[in-house]
């Protein structure tokens, strides 16, 4: 069986990131896990592209249009959705979802989903860096994998 590698050396990757600024508080976290993962990972500071958008809502279109450029290896969403009172978060989070899945299969860029959706701040505070590690940092790591996996095939 031949396996396709790909590897975690992000040196020629280039990389947009868009982060919602609703929640700003949590979105700024994974915006700081995510960029000092990628340079962890040999990813330049100038390869770096950083773009904000009021909610995560609007993630899929700034997201696909980052794609389309051609100018990426990979685009991170980043966004965190807490539920309220109403329907409104399935909503959100249902749309984001779809739409960042959608951006990654039309464009065949990989948008990866950096959105944290939870029941509530404390879920989302654990996963910003306290206790669920930080998952922007995550979204960091497959941006890597994926980019440098698509290369591959
Ligand atoms: N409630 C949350 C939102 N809501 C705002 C939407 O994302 C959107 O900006 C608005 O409906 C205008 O289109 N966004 C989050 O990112 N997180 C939330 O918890
Ligand atoms: C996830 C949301 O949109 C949330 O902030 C909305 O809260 P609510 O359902 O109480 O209006």
């Amino acid at each position: 069986m031949n396996v396709i590698q790909g590897s975690m050396n992000g040196e020629n990757l280039k990389i947009a990131i868009v982060t919602s600024e609703f929640n700003g508080f949590i979105t700024e976290q994974l915006l700081k896990g995510a960029e000092h993962t990628l340079l962890k990972y040999g990813v330049t500071a100038s390869n770096i592209d950083s773009l904000h958008v009021p909610g995560a809502f609007e993630l899929p279109l700034a997201a696909k249009k980052l794609a389309e450029t051609g100018r990426y290896d990979s685009v991170i969403t980043l966004g965190c959705v807490i539920r309220g009172a109403t329907s409104h978060y399935d909503y959100v989070c249902a749309e984001a979802a779809k739409g960042i899945s959608n951006a990654s299969i039309t464009t065949g860029i990989p948008v990866i989903f950096g959105v944290i959706t939870t029941e509530n701040i404390e879920q989302a505070i654990d996963r910003a860096g306290v206790k669920v590690g930080n998952k922007g940092s995550e979204a960091a790591i497959t941006a890597i994998e994926m980019a440098n996996k698509l290369k591959n095939i």
